[in-house]
């Protein structure tokens, strides 16, 4: 991939002059100047409506932020991304989650694609058969529950489709296990029986500290519980590290790999997707890699100015480096994508989240938004305050779908006003005159006509992306997060840094381990006053 500076490129220096002489874009404005501008703005893929045309740009800023994407050379990032190149140079390996739910091989990527089909059907067989009942507990039974321990990426991804496709579920219960809390664990303990559980490690590395004490718990307790001869088939583990999951007591047969050009964040394709394909079925896991697989060619051949994810990632450059937004709202009208945001908070922030660029220098541009959301309608009741009448940018994605999952119609019709009539409050605002009139309406005197005012009005010209998509099954899904995949991705290239690894959360992980054992000392250790002073408060109320 290129080392370039994009402060440097001629685009980048256009931008900010576009910047400083359009500011004032007005989007009611814009609407009336350009009875065309919904249209122009919007891309259809397949199931996917996306309404670009709410957003503070033109198609001179579209065509400059295009621009940057070609000075940074893109196509040719996208072109090693997909064929395998070790762009994850840090840790000296490729990412190819895509070839994970590849349905050809890229070129230069058929052996990653073999590796991926062969470990998927391992686990489809192993999968099936748990489902069937085949595959028997120790006393004979068939299992009907499942509990995941893994945190991180291996945890996140496979909840937040679980509870997406929760309308998909089968017979079997399905928990997660995730904080280093004795509290979390016992919460899911007590809810189960262990006779009929199957418990699922997910590890990449098998050496997370969360995900081996609440491995190590609860196998102990499974052990007081049935017996310790029955760990071989309740325990099963998905991780790169055999020789640690063997160590840790789990049947070699009952291991399945990962790969290292696997990033942990992007791995719910792979094998960690074991408890989304024991919960929903193979049929449905592959359905979900094949929409994501659809969205991968849409990436890889659609003009940057027709594509989904670049567009959506240069507007977040947009707003980010030139605006100065700080973050970006993720708001899905469905409760089922309620952890989206979680998801996207640790895919987004824990790869775009640097700041030493390709070169190996202190990046002298703003990189990785933060993200955060609810589900709409809740979160109107909640933080839609600040967006609305906030002094903060916070440019938002609404996302829905056009068809609800049960019959419910009447609900969904509200759902679907509140999705849409939010977009469209966001933009209009409401003015001074506007205002005043609803005050007269409701009978206010003048007085207090002139008290309330300035509270009523709405400046409007609020930034929203609206993604409007038929219907949620597991394929819509799986596309859906190929496409925020591919933005970061074109986020990570554009900002000129290594989205792929993420040394920044090995810190704490080591301070965590230097004050463990000063706890286990019950000593306050060499550390700062405050932190000196917490311990021994923690110790007051032991
Ligand atoms: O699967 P592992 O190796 O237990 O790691 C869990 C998580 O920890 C991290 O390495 C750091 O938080 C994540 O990237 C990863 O998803």
């Amino acid at each position: 991939m290129k080392n370039i500076n994009p402060t440097q490129t001629e685009a980048w220096k256009k931008l900010e002059e576009h910047y400083n002489n359009n500011q004032g874009l007005n989007l009611k404005q814009a609407f009336k100047d350009n009875s065309n501008r919904a249209q122009e703005f919007t891309t259809i893929f397949e199931d996917f409506y996306v309404d670009f045309s709410k957003n503070l740009w033109d198609s001179t800023t579209k065509d400059l932020l295009v621009q940057l994407a070609r000075e940074t050379h893109l196509d040719e990032a996208i072109e090693a991304y997909f064929s395998g190149k070790p762009i994850n140079a840090t840790e000296g390996r490729s990412v190819l989650h895509t070839a994970l739910r590849a349905q050809q091989a890229h070129e230069g990527a058929q052996q990653f694609v073999d590796a991926a089909v062969t470990s998927k059907q391992k686990m489809f067989e192993f999968v099936d058969k748990v489902i069937s009942g085949e595959f028997k507990t120790a006393s004979g039974a068939a299992f009907d529950t499942v509990v995941n321990i893994g945190i991180g990426g291996s945890d996140l991804g496979p909840v937040m489709i679980t509870e997406a496709l929760q309308a998909y579920k089968n017979h079997l219960n399905l928990h997660f296990v995730s904080n280093v809390e004795g509290d979390h664990v016992e919460e899911v303990l007590k809810t189960i029986n262990p006779s009929t559980t199957l418990f699922v490690i997910v590890s990449k590395s098998f050496g997370t500290q969360e995900t081996l004490s609440n491995a190590t718990t609860i196998r102990n307790w499974f052990t007081q519980q049935v017996n310790q001869d029955a760990v071989g088939t309740h325990f099963i583990a998905v991780s790169s590290n055999i020789n640690r999951a063997v160590d840790f007591g789990i049947e070699e047969e009952n291991i399945f790999p990962m790969f290292d050009w696997v990033g942990g964040r992007f791995s719910l394709w792979s094998t960690v997707g074991m408890s989304i394909a024991l919960s929903v079925g193979t049929h449905n896991f592959q359905q979900l890699l094949d929409g994501a697989s659809q969205m991968d060619e849409h990436f890889k051949t659609a003009s940057f100015e027709n594509n989904i994810p670049v567009q959506l990632a240069l507007l977040t450059i947009w707003y980010n480096n030139f605006y100065k937004a700080q973050s970006e709202a993720v708001i899905p009208y469905t409760q089922y994508l309620h952890r989206l945001p979680a998801y996207l908070q640790q895919a987004i922030m824990e790869s775009n989240g640097k700041t030493i660029d390709r070169n190996g220098s202190r990046v002298n541009y703003e990189t990785g938004n933060i993200v955060w959301g609810e589900p709409g309608t809740n979160s109107q009741h909640a933080f839609f305050q600040l967006i609305h009448q906030g002094s903060k940018l916070i440019p938002a994605h609404f996302i829905a779908f056009a068809k609800a999952k049960y019959q419910h119609q009447d609900h969904h019709n509200k759902l679907m006003a509140n999705f849409i009539a939010q977009t469209e409050a966001l933009m209009n605002g409401k003015t001074k005159e506007e205002a005043f009139d609803d005050l007269k309406t409701a009978g206010k005197n003048q007085d207090e006509i002139e008290f309330l005012l300035p509270y009523k009005v709405f400046e409007g010209n609020k930034p929203t992306t609206t993604l409007l998509i038929d219907e949620l099954t597991p394929a819509s899904l799986g596309k859906l997060i190929a496409m925020y995949e591919h933005k970061i991705f074109t986020e990570g290239v554009i900002w000129n840094i290594y989205s792929y690894d993420q040394w920044g959360v090995e810190l704490g992980k080591v301070l965590a381990d230097a004050v463990l054992q000063d706890i286990e000392n019950g000593s306050t250790g060499q550390h700062d006053a405050s932190t000196q002073q917490i311990l021994s408060r923690f110790y007051q109320f032991q």
